[in-house]
C-alpha cells in the first residue's frame, strides 16, 4: 500500500520547498541586494572622494611647485648675482690697471721662462700663473704686460679664496695670455703650446661682437682647458678705451652649480635642472638624472690638450636628443613656458612639470615633480579605502554564507515543524481509508491547533464512516439472505422454481456462447395423492423432505436441484449430455424404488429427460422434459422417459 510521501504528485512542489523558496525570496535575495547596493555606494563614494581629492591636490601642487619655483628661481638668480658682484669689483680692477698701466710698479719681479714646448710661462709657483702662447712674440711689450699683470694676483687670489663656489679667477688677454689663480705648476703642458683666446667661449662671448654693452656674460657649460674639469665661467670685458684689452672671469664648476641645485628646498622628492640657452643641461639633480637616463659630467681626464671650446655632448641638449623621456620633457617644457605647470606621464609614472626665466643668466629652472609623492597620504587613503571595501566584501561574503547556512537550517527546521503534523495527519487519513479497523476514540495530539481541530474532524469522521461501513455490511448480508430465501423452497429448502428458471436461462445462455451441452431431468412421486389422503398432509410433507435429501445425495456438487411444484422435483446437470442425464435418472429411479420412506414405505417416482438443443430456449428444453415426463406417467409410471429426437 503506498504511503502518503508515495503518493505526492510530481508536479507539485513539496512543502519543504515552498518554505524554502518563500525564505529565500523573502530574506536572502533582499540582503544580498541591499549590502551589494551598500558596497556598491561605498566604492562610489570613496572613488568620487579620492578623485576629489586628487583633483584639489593637484591644483594646489601646482600652484605650490609654481611658488616654490619662483622662490627657487630667486635663491639662484641671487646666488648668481653675488658671483656678478664679485666679477664687478675685479672687472674695475682690472680697468684700473690698464687705464692706469703706465704707472704701474711693480716690486718683486718674478722670472720668466720659455717651455719645452715653446710657451712662455712664470716661474716660482707664487701667486697666479701665466702663460703666453708660443705663437705671440714676447717683446718687451708682453714682458710688461706679464709683470704688470702681477698686480692683479692678489685679488684674484682674495676672490677665490673667499668664495667656495668659485674656483678660478683669471685674466685672458687679446695676445693670448693668461693669468690664472690658482698657480698652475705645469701651465705649458696644461694648455699646450698654442692657446688662441678668441676660440675660447670664455674669451670671445665678452668680446665687442658679442658683448656690445659690456656687460659681465655667463657662459654655457664647458671643458675647463685649466684642468678644473666642466664648469661655467662669469666672465666680462677689460677695455682701456675702446681696446678689448682681454677677458677676466670667474669659473664655477658644474658639480658646484648643481650643489647649489641639491641645496634647494624642493618638495615631494622633486627634481630640478638648469637649462641653459641652447636647451642643454647645465646642471641636474639626480632625479633628473634618472628621468633623462643620462649622467652629469663632473670629472674629466685630460688626456689631451684643450684646444678650443668644448660642450657638453648633445645627449645633454633636451632639443637634440630624441629619447622619450627628452621629447616628452621637452613638449611638456613648451607648453609650461605658455600654460604654466604641465602634466605629463613617463614610463607609466605621470609627473608635473614648471619651468621658469633665471633673469641674470637667461637660463631656465625646470622642476619636476612625481604625483605618486604628491598624492601619497591620498592613494594611501585610496588603498585604506580599498582594504576596508575589500575586507567589507570579505566578511559580507562569509556573513552572507554563515546567514545563508543559518536560514536554510532554519527553514528546514520550519519546513519539518509544519510538513511532519501534516504528513502524520495525512498518514492518518490514508490509513483511515485503506484500513477496516475501527478507529481510536483517543483525540490526536499534532502541535498545530489548526491540524488537531482538523485531525478531530477527521477522527469524527472516521466513526461515522465506520459506522456507515458497518451498517453497508449488514444489509449487505441481509440481502444476501434475502435472496436465498427468495430462491428457496421453505419445505425442502432445495432451489426453489424461481431459481431453477434463473439457472435454466444461465445454462442456456452458456451453452449458447460455449457449445456446451446440459440437460433436465424432470421427476414426479407417483400416485402421491394417496400418500396425503392416507397419512395426512403432513406425512406428505415429510415423504417430499425425505425425497429432496436422497436426491440431494445423489448429484454431484455442480448439479442444481430444485423444486419445481408440488411433489414434481427438477435437476439440471451442466455439462451433461442427455445421455449421461439419462444413466443419472436411472440411478435415482433405482434410489428412490429402493428407498423406504417413513411411515408410508415404498414409494415410485417416473421421470423425464430432455437435452439441451442448438436454438433452445428455456421453455422448450422444460417442455420437452415435461412431455417425457408424461410420457413415463402415461406409460405406467416408475419409469424413466427421454426426450424424443
Ligand atoms: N402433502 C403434500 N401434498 C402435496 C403438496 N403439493 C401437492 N400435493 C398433493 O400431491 C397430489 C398430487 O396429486 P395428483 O396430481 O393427482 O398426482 P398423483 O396422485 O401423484 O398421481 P400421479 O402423479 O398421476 O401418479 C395432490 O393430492 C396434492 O394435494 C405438498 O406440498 N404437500
Amino acid at each position: 500500500m503506498p504511503t502518503v510521501s508515495q503518493t505526492k504528485s510530481r508536479r507539485s512542489r513539496s512543502l519543504r520547498q515552498l518554505v524554502y523558496s518563500q525564505f529565500l525570496r523573502s530574506s536572502l535575495i533582499p540582503i544580498f541586494v541591499i549590502e551589494v547596493a551598500l558596497l556598491l555606494l561605498y566604492f562610489g563614494i570613496t572613488h568620487y572622494i579620492a578623485e576629489r581629492n586628487i583633483r584639489i591636490a593637484l591644483d594646489s601642487a601646482k600652484l605650490n611647485i609654481a611658488e616654490l619655483a619662483i622662490a627657487e628661481v630667486h635663491v639662484i638668480d641671487e646666488h648668481l648675482t653675488a658671483i656678478e658682484r664679485v666679477g664687478s669689483v675685479l672687472q674695475a680692477h682690472h680697468q684700473y690697471l690698464f687705464t692706469h698701466f703706465d704707472h704701474v710698479m711693480v716690486a718683486n719681479e718674478p722670472d720668466f721662462e720659455t717651455a719645452e714646448n715653446g710657451a712662455w710661462v712664470k716661474k716660482g709657483g707664487e701667486g697666479a700663473s701665466l702663460y703666453y702662447s708660443a705663437e705671440t712674440i714676447i717683446g718687451s711689450e708682453q714682458l710688461e704686460k706679464a709683470v704688470k699683470t702681477e698686480e692683479m694676483d692678489p685679488l684674484l687670489q682674495q676672490v677665490v679664496d673667499q668664495h667656495d663656489s668659485i674656483v678660478a679667477a683669471y685674466f685672458n688677454s687679446w695676445d693670448n695670455m693668461n693669468r690664472l689663480y690658482p698657480y698652475i705648476d705645469n701651465v705649458a703642458d696644461q694648455y699646450g703650446p698654442h692657446i688662441n683666446m678668441e676660440d675660447y667661449n670664455f674669451y670671445y662671448l665678452a668680446d665687442a661682437k658679442h658683448n656690445p654693452d659690456r656687460k659681465p656674460v655667463w657662459t654655457n657649460a664647458y671643458l675647463d682647458p685649466a684642468g678644473q674639469g666642466w664648469m661655467i665661467s662669469n666672465i666680462f670685458p677689460i677695455y682701456r678705451g675702446d681696446f678689448l684689452e682681454g677677458v677676466s672671469g670667474l669659473d664655477i664648476t658644474l658639480p658646484q652649480v648643481t650643489q647649489t641645485l641639491e641645496s634647494l628646498s624642493l618638495p615631494w622628492q622633486s627634481g630640478a635642472m638648469i637649462l641653459d640657452d641652447t636647451g642643454t643641461v647645465l646642471s641636474m639633480t639626480p632625479e633628473i638624472e634618472v628621468l633623462l637616463g643620462i649622467q652629469e659630467l663632473t670629472t674629466h681626464e685630460y688626456n689631451e690638450v684643450i684646444t678650443e671650446t668644448i660642450v657638453k655632448p648633445w645627449q645633454f641638449n633636451l632639443y637634440q636628443n630624441d629619447s622619450d623621456s627628452s621629447q616628452l620633457l621637452k613638449q611638456a617644457l613648451q607648453k609650461a613656458k605658455v600654460s604654466g605647470p604641465q602634466e605629463f606621464e613617463l614610463n607609466g609614472e605621470g609627473y608635473i612639470l614648471v619651468v621658469n626665466g633665471i633673469e641674470t643668466t637667461n637660463w631656465l629652472l625646470v622642476m619636476v615633480t612625481p604625483k605618486a609623492v604628491v598624492f601619497e597620504e591620498i592613494y594611501h587613503q585610496r588603498r585604506i579605502s580599498s582594504q576596508i571595501g575589500y575586507a567589507a566584501i570579505a566578511f559580507m561574503v562569509l556573513f552572507y554564507l554563515m546567514f545563508f547556512v543559518y536560514l536554510m537550517l532554519r527553514s528546514r527546521q520550519l519546513a519539518n515543524k509544519i510538513v511532519e503534523p501534516i504528513a502524520k495527519l495525512s498518514q492518518m487519513v490514508h490509513d483511515a481509508v485503506h484500513s477496516s479497523e475501527k478507529p481510536g476514540k483517543q483525540p490526536v495530539n499534532l502541535d498545530v491547533a489548526e491540524l488537531d481541530y482538523l485531525a478531530d474532524i477527521h477522527r469524527q469522521l472516521s466513526e461515522a464512516n465506520h459506522i456507515y461501513q458497518s451498517m453497508v455490511k449488514e444489509v449487505t448480508r441481509k440481502n444476501a439472505q434475502l435472496e436465498r430465501i427468495s430462491e428457496t423452497d421453505s419445505l425442502t429448502q432445495l432451489n426453489n422454481r424461481l431459481k431453477l428458471d434463473r439457472s435454466l436461462a444461465q445454462e442456456v445462455k452458456r451453452a449458447e456462447r460455449y457449445g456446451e451441452k446440459f440437460s433436465v431431468i424432470m421427476l414426479d412421486l407417483d400416485h402421491f395423492k394417496r400418500v396425503n389422503d392416507n397419512f395426512g398432509h403432513q406425512v406428505g410433507d415429510s415423504v417430499l423432505i425425505e425425497l429432496a435429501e436422497l436426491i440431494k445425495a445423489q448429484v454431484r456438487e455442480s448439479d442444481i436441484v430444485g423444486r419445481w411444484g408440488g411433489e414434481e422435483f427438477m435437476v439440471i446437470c451442466p455439462n451433461t449430455a442427455k445421455e449421461q442425464g439419462a444413466l443419472l435418472a436411472e440411478k435415482l429411479h433405482r434410489r428412490v424404488e429402493a428407498n423406504h420412506f417413513s411411515t408410508v414405505g415404498k414409494q415410485t417416482a417416473s421421470f423425464g429427460v430432455s437435452g439441451y438443443r442448438a436454438g433452445d430456449n428455456v421453455e422448450s428444453l422444460v417442455e420437452r422434459a415435461d412431455v417425457a415426463l408424461y410420457r413415463a406417467k402415461a406409460n405406467g409410471r416408475n419409469r424413466i422417459e427421454i426426450e424424443h429426437l
